[in-house]
């Protein structure tokens, strides 16, 4: 096999509960990962060295070298095999970088997919499962897509029934937050009051509304524990999320630790009304409309 294509999807956290801050500097999470019919793609062709181009959106802010996820997880894949080998990546980068909807990990989990079968490694999903969360934390959930809950630092996954599709709407902000410096957000300013941060759990009115397919329950209980965070680092996106909820929609929330904003529309017609409405407002150049659940990485 001389190439392998490899669409991997964004995601949005439907509830992201942050627990206190562990001695490894992570912190244990009930984190409720969707997956979204935004995607990356990774071709994986034959070379003699592991090297990466990227295209498309936001292209000239995604490394080139070995910071790059997707030369991490060929790496690490080639590794675990016990030998050298080489791979030429291509990127073609349509989920926002470094905006809260793991375009970085989407990138690791498709080099892993495609380079195990473009090396005729033939190793199974849980193999590659257990070296896409040492890659990153999110990097486990980019491989499975659909709907699901993962504890400790989010890579411990289990899956979640929902009961249709939901439709939403990604306002892309101008410059990308570090995840690193959300979390530490997020521990300053919980150090600031001296209220205990409760262990988390997963909220069974979200999981009613995930298996019943009801986008307006499921709107009033999206939450994010990072958002204060983000919303403090980035005050503008207060204005953003305020003007989606002017539009209609049924939840407004940062997605993950930001700054991309999400919008949960009522239907696939009210999704697109939303994304045009929104980037006709001076908070978005790009309002992407998508919908949730769709599968993690697969072969194309
Ligand atoms: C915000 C989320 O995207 C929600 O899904 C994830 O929790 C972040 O996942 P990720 O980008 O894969 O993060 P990693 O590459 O594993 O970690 C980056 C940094 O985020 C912080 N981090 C991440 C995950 C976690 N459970 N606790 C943390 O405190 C740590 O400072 C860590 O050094
Ligand atoms: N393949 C890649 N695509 C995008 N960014 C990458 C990639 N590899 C490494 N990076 C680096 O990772 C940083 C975070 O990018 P990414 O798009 O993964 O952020 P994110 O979506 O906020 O992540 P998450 O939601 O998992 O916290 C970028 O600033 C970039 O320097």
């Amino acid at each position: 096999m001389s190439s392998v294509t490899v669409r991997v999807p964004a995601k949005v956290n439907v509830q992201l509960s942050v627990g206190p801050l562990r001695e490894d500097g992570y912190h244990d999470l009930v984190n409720v990962f969707h997956a979204v019919s935004i995607f990356d793609e990774v071709v994986a062709k034959e070379s003699e060295s592991i090297t990466v181009t990227v295209e498309g959106n936001w292209a000239d802010r995604v490394p080139l070298d070995d910071e790059n996820l997707a030369i991490q997880a060929a790496r690490a894949l080639a590794k675990h095999a016990g030998r050298t080998y080489g791979v030429a990546l291509v990127i073609k980068k349509a989920i926002p970088v470094a905006g809260g909807m793991a375009g970085g990990s989407a990138d690791a989990a498709g080099a892993l997919v495609a380079c195990n079968e473009l090396w005729g490694l033939g190793l199974p999903f849980e193999d590659l499962m257990e070296i896409a969360g040492d890659l990153g934390s999110d990097v486990p959930f980019s491989m499975l897509g659909g709907t699901a809950v993962g504890i400790g630092r989010g890579e411990q996954l289990s899956e979640l029934p929902t009961g249709g599709q939901f439709h939403w709407v990604f306002a892309v902000a101008e410059g990308g937050l570090s995840t690193a410096t959300v979390y530490a957000e997020c521990d300053r300013l919980r150090a600031a009051t001296s209220a205990e941060i409760p262990w988390p759990q997963l909220s069974d009115p979200l999981l009613e509304a995930l298996g019943s397919g009801d986008a307006r329950k499921l709107g009033a209980y999206l939450t994010n524990d990072l958002q204060p965070a983000a919303l403090k680092l980035r005050p503008q996106l207060a204005h953003t999320l305020e003007a989606g909820r002017e539009h209609g929609a049924l939840g407004a929330i940062v997605s993950g630790s930001g700054p991309t904003c999400a919008f949960l529309a009522t239907d696939a017609a009210h999704a697109d009304q939303l994304a045009t409405a929104l980037s006709t407002t001076n908070v978005t150049r790009t309002a992407i409309p998508a919908h949730g659940p769709v599968p993690g990485a697969v072969v194309v």
